[in-house]
């Protein structure tokens, strides 16, 4: 088997399952009047695949990402992760899958403004069991992967944006995740900056992560492998 990369990326091989399988999904918020935010979805993501998710507001980009990412549940279908039934599984086994199987990296960052760099890379392998002895160097090597090896000491606010959002993605892949899902990466990046992220994810994919990017920025979405795009709540690749 090869090996894992710097980065953590798992390799898809010949016969690996799709990392995400997406059957039918529909999800309805009770009303009234009831919102159907997807119907019918269908989607399969290959292991080692880039996909884009588009749509215009209210479209189900963020019902979408929160079924992916294990924080809410399809209404109606299937939702399989690494081959994984997620909806057999109960509310701690799908918190241990999301810590374990998913890297996010969202629009504002999130990083804990009175920690390290370091020390927000090194807590999420804390809540993925990565082992004791692992998590510095992993945590440091995730680091030096996005180009931030010099402000591991740094706390977040003496970072730029685009510094921020590369420390949001050395957390989301210090702890080797199949799949990193990113809402609106770029959102609150200027242009330049945006190029960067879009450079490390290309990286990244290139490594064998399977990434997952939504943004309604159309030149974001054009450096994925695939697009989806929502509309009222349907899926359609383009
Ligand atoms: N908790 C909820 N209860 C009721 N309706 C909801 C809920 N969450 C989302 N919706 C509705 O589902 C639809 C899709 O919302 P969603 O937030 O997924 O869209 P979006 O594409 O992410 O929009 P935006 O780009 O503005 O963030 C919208 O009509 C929204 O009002």
């Amino acid at each position: 088997m090869t090996a894992p990369a710097a980065t953590g990326a798992r390799h898809a091989g010949p016969g690996t399952e799709p990392a995400i399988e997406l059957r039918d999904v529909t999800r309805s918020f009770p009303g009234p009047p009831e919102v159907q935010a997807l119907k019918g979805v269908n989607l399969t993501v290959a292991a080692g695949d880039y996909l884009s998710i588009v749509g215009p507001s209210g479209s189900g980009k963020s019902t979408m990402l929160n079924i992916l990412g294990l924080l809410d549940r399809p209404t109606v279908g299937e939702y399989r992760l690494g081959g994984i039934l997620t909806s057999t599984l109960s509310e701690d086994q799908r918190a241990a899958v999301r810590a374990r199987q998913l890297g996010f990296v969202f629009q504002a960052f999130h990083l804990m403004s009175r920690r390290t760099v370091l020390d927000n890379v090194l807590l999420p392998m804390l809540y993925a069991g990565t082992p004791r002895d692992e998590r510095e160097p992993r945590a440091r090597e995730a680091l030096e992967r996005v180009g931030l090896g010099h402000r591991v000491a740094f706390l977040p606010g003496r970072l730029s944006g685009g510094e921020r959002q590369r420390v949001a993605v050395a957390r989301a892949v210090a702890t080797r995740p199949r799949v990193l899902l990113a809402d609106e990466p770029t959102g609150n990046l200027d242009q330049t900056t945006t190029g960067g992220i879009m450079e490390l994810f290309e990286d990244l994919h290139g490594d064998g992560l399977t990434l997952v990017v939504i943004t309604h920025d159309a030149a974001v979405a054009r450096r994925a492998r695939r697009c989806v795009r929502l509309a009222d709540g349907r899926a359609e690749e383009v």
